[in-house]
């Protein structure tokens, strides 16, 4: 190319499918975000712990997204597509139709959400096995996983779903799929959710043992028996129809996809943290652990060699980077917490009214008011007398306990304003101190963690990241781009699009621009 001559641009498009809604972003080959648009998505609970979603649904938001971020582009330019969502669980017919997850066989409600906790008997049952596919799961198999749905939906809806039903897939791939038509699925959904092993494949012991023999003997064709890397090409990139819907070009390059956690960790874990003086910077990345926090929090932490964490999900090999062993800690609700905590107090209409005339979120103007309220002691002081249990929907990690309840100590009569906002505190620092538990649990095992890189809603709330630095008494850092999972899934494009190697973030120029978050001098021992 001659001198003044500038090679055209390259863009890569991530779509984000979370619970709430769905986000895309138009993203460059460096890395930077350049157009951002979200849309909500639809959510029923027929009854308590059933959650469902449409899949359809789903993927209108995803056309109305992308539409909405490619405005203006040439469209020549964008290289690849990149998808990461939820592990929710998607059935669809032989001939693709959505099929109802649901007894009253609406099957426009074909998705059971990764929160929904209706398997309890199944998982039980398959736990009791203690099949050896439970040592990678951090040795219980846990309600939200894909096996006890199934089980669930072969005991429950044997006519109206069952028998019927010609693919099951995790929300990740099923999107890859509708916008390729390749049913490939993605190591990361198979092996962190449905129990294969990237290096022995599936372990037809475990199907027949727990009563799904039937996926055995079809070959494992309705779950995938053709599996990906997330990054890989696949088929012969966007279809006609897809291309229509989603307002790009036939033949973009689509990526096998990963689970949006997954896509936040690969997003913030390789940071490039130089300059800051944090102790991870002269350290191996396996010291940092990638906590991906928005209706759930999910703790990401890598290692070279397998490591078993009891209560921790894992050792799950290449399943988010390349040749790297995962170990993955959650806790199932903590933006559902919060949410729940505020919105269901007697103070709640005060609250929003004030923040309405602030014109701030309800969020921002709690953390006001604590601040006001705290008077000369640190404001984490302000919850001596109150305390949370946050596992309002049982325990993910690390004690795997699904039957686990909540719980609120040191209540008063009173429920004004201040104390909802000691009560949200309080919530904040239960979160955070279940982070704290099982970091303590990883070590325990063989991790040796460092530094938190913060992604997800949560990392939007200056006192849930100040909370998490200190109660885990480690520096917590946020990328500069706000939006790191929306990253994670356009450099699965940039990788499916041939410009870049490998999803490897050291390998890929997506760097990630980081600022710090250090422990401030609160001494949290007194509640420790
Ligand atoms: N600016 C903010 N301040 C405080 N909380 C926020 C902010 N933005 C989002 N959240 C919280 O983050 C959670 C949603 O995070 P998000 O990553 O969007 O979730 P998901 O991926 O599960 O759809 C909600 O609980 C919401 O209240
Ligand atoms: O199980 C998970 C990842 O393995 C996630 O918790 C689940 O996908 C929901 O994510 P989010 O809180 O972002 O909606």
């Amino acid at each position: 190319m001659s001198g003044g001559e500038q090679k055209p641009k390259r863009y890569y498009v991530g779509v984000d499918v979370g619970t709430g809604s769905v986000r895309a972003a138009l993203v460059d080959q460096s890395g930077v975000l350049l157009a951002f648009a979200d849309h909500p998505i639809e959510k029923w609970e027929p009854q308590f712990n059933h959650h469902e979603q449409s899949s359809e649904d789903i993927w209108a938001a995803c056309c109305v997204v992308t539409k909405k971020v490619v405005q203006g582009i040439d469209l020549n330019q964008i290289r690849g597509l990149g998808f990461d969502a939820t592990c929710s669980l998607v059935v669809l017919d032989k001939q693709f139709h959505p099929l109802p997850v649901n007894h009253e066989g609406d099957s426009c409600r074909n998705v059971i959400m990764w929160l929904d906790h209706r398997a309890v008997s199944q998982v039980n049952r398959i736990n009791e096995t203690k099949h050896s596919v439970l040592q990678y799961v951090g040795g219980v198999m846990s309600v939200e996983m894909q096996a006890p749905k199934l089980l669930w939906l072969k005991e429950n809806l044997r006519e109206t779903c069952w028998d019927k039903a010609g693919h099951f897939f995790d929300l990740p791939d099923f999107l890859s799929w509708k916008a390729t038509g390749v049913t490939a699925r993605s190591l990361c959904s198979l092996v962190c959710k449905w129990t294969y092993s990237a290096e022995k494949g599936w372990d037809d012991s475990f199907w027949k043992m727990v009563g799904l023999e039937d996926f055995v003997a079809d070959n494992y064709s309705k779950i995938g028996n053709q599996v990906l890397p997330p990054g890989a090409s696949l088929g012969n990139g966007l279809t006609p129809e897809a291309a229509r819907d989603l307002g790009l070009l036939p033949g973009i390059a689509v990526a096998a996809s990963l689970i949006d956690a997954h896509a936040g960790g690969l997003g913030v874990i390789g940071a490039d943290v130089r300059g800051h003086g944090l102790v991870c910077e002269g350290q191996p990345v396996t010291s940092r652990l990638a906590v991906i926090c928005g209706t759930s929090s999910c703790h990401m932490g890598i290692s070279k060699d397998p490591i078993f964490v009891p209560g921790v999900w894992g050792p799950y090999f290449s399943a988010m980077v390349p040749g790297f062993w995962l170990n993955e800690g959650g806790q199932s609700v903590t933006g559902k917490l919060i949410d729940h905590m505020v919105q269901g107090h007697a103070a709640f209409p005060e609250l929003q009214a004030k923040a309405t005339a602030r014109c701030q979120s309800i969020y921002a103007y709690l953390n006001s008011h604590l601040d006001l309220i705290k008077k000369a002691q640190p404001v984490g002081f302000l919850t001596v007398d109150l305390h949370v249990w946050p596992d309002f929907h049982g325990n993910r990690s690390p004690l795997a306990d699904l039957t686990l309840k909540g719980m609120v100590t040191g209540l008063t009569l009173s429920q004004d304003l201040d104390d909802l906002a000691i009560l949200y505190l309080a919530t904040v620092q239960a979160i955070a101190l279940g982070t704290r538990f099982i970091i303590e649990a990883m070590e325990a095992a063989g991790h040796s963690i460092s530094t938190l890189f913060l992604c997800g809603g949560l990392s939007k709330n200056p006192l849930f990241v100040q909370m998490h630095a200190d109660i885990t008494g480690m520096p917590v850092v946020l990328s500069q781009e706000v939006e790191s999972v929306l990253v994670g899934a356009a450099i699965l494009g940039a990788c499916a699009s041939g410009d870049f190697a490998s999803v490897q973030t050291d390998s890929c120029v997506f760097k990630t621009n980081t600022c710090k978050w250090p422990v401030e001098s609160c001494d949290y021992s007194p509640f420790l």
